[in-house]
This record gives C-alpha cells, structure tokens and sequence, in this order.
C-alpha cells in the first residue's frame, strides 16, 4: 500500500483538524482520529463538539459542548495554526451543525475552498445510540452536506438522509447519486454494513464517475472506530495535497489493515488498531 511521507523531525508537520466527540473507552471519535492522524504522520488539532459516557458496550451519556465554544475551537486553531484539511464526526445538535458551518464559511473550510472538509454524518454509535438529534437533520442535509468535499455515510446514515435502503450495488450508486445532488462534491457510499457480501465495498462518486473500492471483508467483532479512522485517513491524505479518489484509496487500505490488527477490549466491540503502522511482532 502507498503510504504518506513521515513528518519531518523538527519540522513543522501537514496539520488537520478533527471537529468530533469524545469516547471514554477510547476507541471511537476523537481518540480514534488522533490516533491515525498521528500515525499518519499529521499533526492533529481538535474541536470537541461533545463527551460521551462510552465503554465497549455502548454509550450512556452525552454532555453537549456550546455552539460557541466548537466554533472558537476551530477559528483559533485555523487562524493561529493552520490546517490542510478537516474532518466532522459526531455532532449532536443542530445548533452545533449551524455554528460549524457559520464559522466554516468564515475561515475557509469545506468545497471550493482552500480547506477541504471531509463529512462523516455520524448518527448512532454502534451500539444503536442515538448520537446526532432528530431535530439536527434538516441542518445536516439543506448546510452541512453542502459544503462537504466528500461526505462518507455508513448504510444506516444513507437510510436517514436520503430513504434509499442499500442492498446491492444498484441501490448504492443511487444513494451515491442523491448525496451528490445534495452538493456533496463527492459521495462516498460505505459498504462495510453490507454483511452478506465477502467483499467491504465502498462507492464514491462526483457526478460523474464512479469508483469502487471492494477490499477483503475481515470477520471480527472489533470494528469500533472504523468509521472515524476511514474518514480520518481521508482527511490526512486531503491535508496532503492528494486527490480525493486517491485520498479513499490510501484511506481504505489503512482501516482494512487496522481492522485486521484491531483487538478484543472489555466485554464488548473492540477498536480497530491503525498501531499496525508502527507496531512489530514480539519475537518468538
Ligand atoms: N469487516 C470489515 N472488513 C473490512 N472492512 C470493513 C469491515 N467493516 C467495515 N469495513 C470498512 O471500514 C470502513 C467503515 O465502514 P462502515 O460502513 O462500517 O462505517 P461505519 O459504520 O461508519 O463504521 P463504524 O461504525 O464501525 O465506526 C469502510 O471502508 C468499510 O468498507
Ligand atoms: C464519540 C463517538 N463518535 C463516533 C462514534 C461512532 O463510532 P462507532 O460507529 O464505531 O460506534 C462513537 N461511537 N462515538
């Protein structure tokens, strides 16, 4: 697989930006995202939309952050430090939808503009927790979706915005075309929900031309995080400079890995393990 180039030692690095919430079990949202932007050798700086009460069980509580507080989070890191590329991941309200997309219009994130926003509409945990309200929707699908470079739903996302239930290649090119024409500059229809297939298949389209990425299906409970890391290696690759087909493709090869390093932790989904990266076998 292509890899990125390492940050230079002693040298400022590629800069990205994680707008998500925390999970106290460590393995999805914020963790996740830090964990394979540093692996992927991107410094990553964060905006906290909302602390979540997680284990590997599920999610029992949610402490929202002010709207004002997520948008001061990212006007002072993009006005200070700079960033490539950012990416978006549990939301929560709507309100913190409006006060992302305000201030993104302000300093320079998303499509058409010279920091491309990448758009994980994270809905539910794994478990079945709701962790995007209801009353958020409209402003997910008429604001934030507009402005995304590429937005990455999982199948029960695309059953959300758009009503099309995906079963077959078929339905996923016209949950693909719809998010397009909800000004998304690239959808990406992620298959890894699609549990009768051997194959994992994710669809991305701009419009125009479809690309399809069918690597191995890796049978393991332990895919917490999955999602975050797949959007995050995106958002790296895009602070990069790469395209975005090529952005998905370094993205995808990274969480297949990860997903096949990942481990058993508490009683329930362990996280994927972007550690592959750095790690070696222990000696025999
Ligand atoms: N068992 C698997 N084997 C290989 N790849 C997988 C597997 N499950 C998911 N993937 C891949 O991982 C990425 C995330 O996919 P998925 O559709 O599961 O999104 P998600 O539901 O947002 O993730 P998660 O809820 O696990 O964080 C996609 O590239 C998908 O194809
Ligand atoms: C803070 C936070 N962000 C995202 C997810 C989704 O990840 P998963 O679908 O693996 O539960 C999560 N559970 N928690």
């Amino acid at each position: 697989m292509k890899l990125l180039p390492p940050a230079p030692l002693g040298q400022t690095p590629v800069r990205a930006m994680t707008i998500a919430g925390t999970d106290s079990g460590g393995g999805a949202g914020v963790a996740a995202d830090l964990r394979t932007m540093a692996l992927a050798g991107v410094h990553g700086c964060v905006a906290v939309t909302a602390v979540t009460v997680q284990n590997t069980l599920g999610v029992s509580g949610v402490h929202t952050i002010p709207p004002e507080t997520v948008a001061g989070q990212i006007r002072t890191v993009v006005t200070d430090i700079g960033i490539g590329a950012a990416k978006t991941g549990m939301l929560a309200t709507g309100a913190i939808i409006d006060a992302i997309v305000d201030v993104a219009a302000e300093v320079g994130i998303g499509r058409d503009r010279p920091i491309p926003l990448v758009v994980d509409p994270v809905c539910a945990s794994m478990h079945g927790h709701q962790l995007l309200a209801t009353e958020a929707m409209d402003s997910l699908r008429e604001r934030l979706i507009p402005i995304a470079t590429v937005v990455t739903p999982n199948l029960d996302e695309v059953a959300l915005i758009t009503g099309i239930t995906v079963v077959d290649q078929d339905s996923q090119r016209a949950a693909a075309i719809e998010l397009h024409s909800m000004g998304a500059q690239w959808a990406l229809v992620k298959g890894g929900h699609l549990r009768s297939s051997p194959f994992s298949p994710d669809l991305l389209y701009d419009g125009e031309t479809f690309l399809e990425l069918d690597h191995e299906r890796i049978d393991t409970p332990h895919d917490h995080g999955a999602g975050d890391t797949l959007a995050s290696a995106m958002c790296c690759a895009l602070a990069h400079g790469l395209s975005v087909p090529d952005a998905l493709r370094f993205a995808k090869d990274w969480v297949t890995e990860s997903i096949r390093w990942s481990y058993p932790l508490g009683a329930g989904h362990g996280p994927v393990n972007p550690l592959w990266r750095v790690s070696e076998p222990l000696p025999d």
